[in-house]
């Protein structure tokens, strides 16, 4: 009898376990439930009528490591080569990373002879800390805040300044708080192995198998591209950006018989029926690609004891302020900036977009794009209930930030704002094991669930898809 599997939220995630069902279970069903009307999840993007790109979510990928090159197999295998911007690994928005502190921006140290000299705003070379790391001794800690392990290893003012923005500019998240184990299983594991991170660094290899080779990845590791981004360049009008990705995922769907269907309630999945408002589906395995809090949510009580460690993985709330403004108005170059929680917990950072992807401005005049993050782990504490907030205040609060920090004067020529509501996942500490009370659940129970998505190995787009692709390859047998 043909085999029925139920995939429950279109994000990236479930996309990719959706498409990778395509390839490799032949003859299977697939079933794709989402309760919005729109796929891609939290890639979401606008595009004006000026054909200016707003992205609302992620706006880059990165292609290195085995992870990078995994998703770029897949942008591979779906033909999507043509339609991708890299961003050169020597262009400035790769190179340039910039702090604010003490009301000033600074450029994050990127080569070896600004390691070896002060650079403000940190008070020593940064390679007295590298050196003393080497020092440091390994602690056998189950797990611990990512700012306890990196002030352990390399002093207060990396911890503060860098590692409090790199959580922040990841995470949204606060590194008093996230879990290294979980947030950067790769620092983690080099004490573990090595009894030191940069020991690690030098020594250790990546986290998951090189993807099989296609011709993708082989090119960006030879033009050494920083990050990328999609965009249909053949019919710019079509569809805008990053959501591109996930409509062309979703392509393969009507083609290989896959049902997307909106508005749908999981029931109970230990009797393999997914219970929808009008009506039932039978499924021999369900893959839930959804927040694991809106997992919890589906299930019935006699699965109390997993609905328990899903409700204690947390999200936190962004704010999303897209500005466009005329004219060239940056003071720099680069990536964009991050602001430590120390200086202002509210303002997470701000990107800017048109360094990075200049294709994506309006055509005519020249104009620059910016994207300001706010709240974050600090959401309620700084901006207040997300449900009772205005969109007015937050714009007013993204201008501020943008004259205060780079100087601009103007007001924008158009803006978005959107409350990203929950959606990114908090690893804080103590996550490995919920992860580990999680899988042991659906091992001992046998229920026909697996669970994918950012909460819980990765955020990044590129975890989301490579681990979403890992469930199926475990459902099938094939590892
Ligand atoms: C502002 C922002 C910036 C980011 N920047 C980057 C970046 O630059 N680079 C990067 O790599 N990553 C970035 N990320 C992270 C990355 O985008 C996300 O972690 C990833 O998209 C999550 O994908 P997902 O499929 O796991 O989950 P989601 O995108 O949350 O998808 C879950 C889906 O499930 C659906 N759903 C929810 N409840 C139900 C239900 N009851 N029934 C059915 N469907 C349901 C939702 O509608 C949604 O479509 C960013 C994230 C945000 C929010
Ligand atoms: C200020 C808030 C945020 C900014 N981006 C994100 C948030 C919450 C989300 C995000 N950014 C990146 C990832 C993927 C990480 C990965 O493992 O691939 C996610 C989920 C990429 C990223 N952005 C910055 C860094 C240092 C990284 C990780 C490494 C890399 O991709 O090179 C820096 C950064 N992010 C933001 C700003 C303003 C900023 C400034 C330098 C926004």
């Amino acid at each position: 009898m043909q085999r029925t599997v139920v995939v429950t939220g279109a994000g990236i995630s479930g996309l990719a376990a959706c498409c990778h069902l395509a390839k490799y279970a032949h003859g299977t069903k697939v079933i794709l439930l989402e309760a919005s009307d729109r796929l891609g999840g939290w890639l979401h993007s606008t595009r004006t009528e000026r054909g200016a790109v707003f992205e609302h979510g992620p706006r880059g990928i990165r292609p290195a490591g085995p992870v990078g090159k995994n998703t770029l197999k897949l942008v591979s295998d779906l033909g999507l080569e043509n339609d991708i911007l890299p961003v050169p690994g020597d262009h400035p928005a790769s190179q340039n990373r910039y702090l604010y502190v003490d009301g000033k921006i600074h450029k994050l140290p990127s080569s070896i002879g600004s390691i070896l000299q002060t650079s403000p705003p940190f008070t020593k070379p940064i390679i007295g800390s590298i050196l003393k790391e080497l020092m440091v001794r390994r602690e056998k800690t189950p797990d611990e805040t990512v700012h306890a392990f990196m002030q352990r290893r390399f002093g207060k003012e990396l911890a503060d300044i860098a590692v409090d923005s790199l959580c922040r500019g990841v995470f949204a998240g606060d590194c008093r708080k996230l879990s290294v184990r979980s947030c950067f299983p790769m620092l983690y594991n080099a004490e573990q192995k090595y009894g030191s991170v940069v020991l690690g660094m030098l020594f250790g290899g990546g986290n998951c198998p090189s993807p099989r080779n296609s011709g993708l990845p082989i090119v960006t590791t030879k033009k050494s591209w920083g990050r990328w981004s999609l965009t249909f360049k053949r019919n710019s009008k079509a569809l805008p950006s990053l959501s591109n990705y996930s409509f062309k995922l979703s392509i393969l769907y009507y083609s290989m018989h896959v049902l997307v269907m909106p508005e749908f309630r999981l029931f109970n999945v230990s009797i393999r029926v997914v219970k929808l408002q009008d009506g039932t589906i039978k499924a021999d395995h369900v893959i839930s690609a959804t927040s694991a809090k809106a997992l919890s949510f589906m299930l019935p009580p006699s699965m109390d004891a997993l609905t328990e460690e899903l409700r204690q993985i947390l999200s936190a709330t962004v704010a999303v302020v897209n500005l466009e403004y005329e004219g060239s108005v940056l003071p720099f170059v680069g990536f964009g900036h991050l602001v430590p929680s120390l200086e202002d917990a509210c303002v997470l950072g701000i990107i800017y977009d048109s360094v990075s992807y200049p294709q994506q401005n309006r055509t005519g005049a020249p104009t620059t794009r910016l994207t300001v993050m706010m709240g974050g782990a600090w959401f309620l504490e700084q901006i207040g209930d997300p449900d009772k907030i205005s969109q007015d205040h937050l714009l007013k609060v993204a201008m501020e930030a943008v004259r205060c920090h780079l100087g601009v004067q103007t007001d924008p020529l158009y803006s978005i704002t959107h409350i990203q509501k929950e959606c990114i996942p908090q690893y804080t500490v103590g996550h490995w094991k919920r992860l580990e009370n999680i899988t042991n659940y659906l091992h001992h129970s046998k229920v026909p669930l697996s669970v994918v998505g950012a909460s819980y190995q990765g955020v990044s787009v590129n975890d989301c898809i490579y681990f979403a692709q890992l469930a199926v390859d475990k459902l099938l047998g094939k590892s």
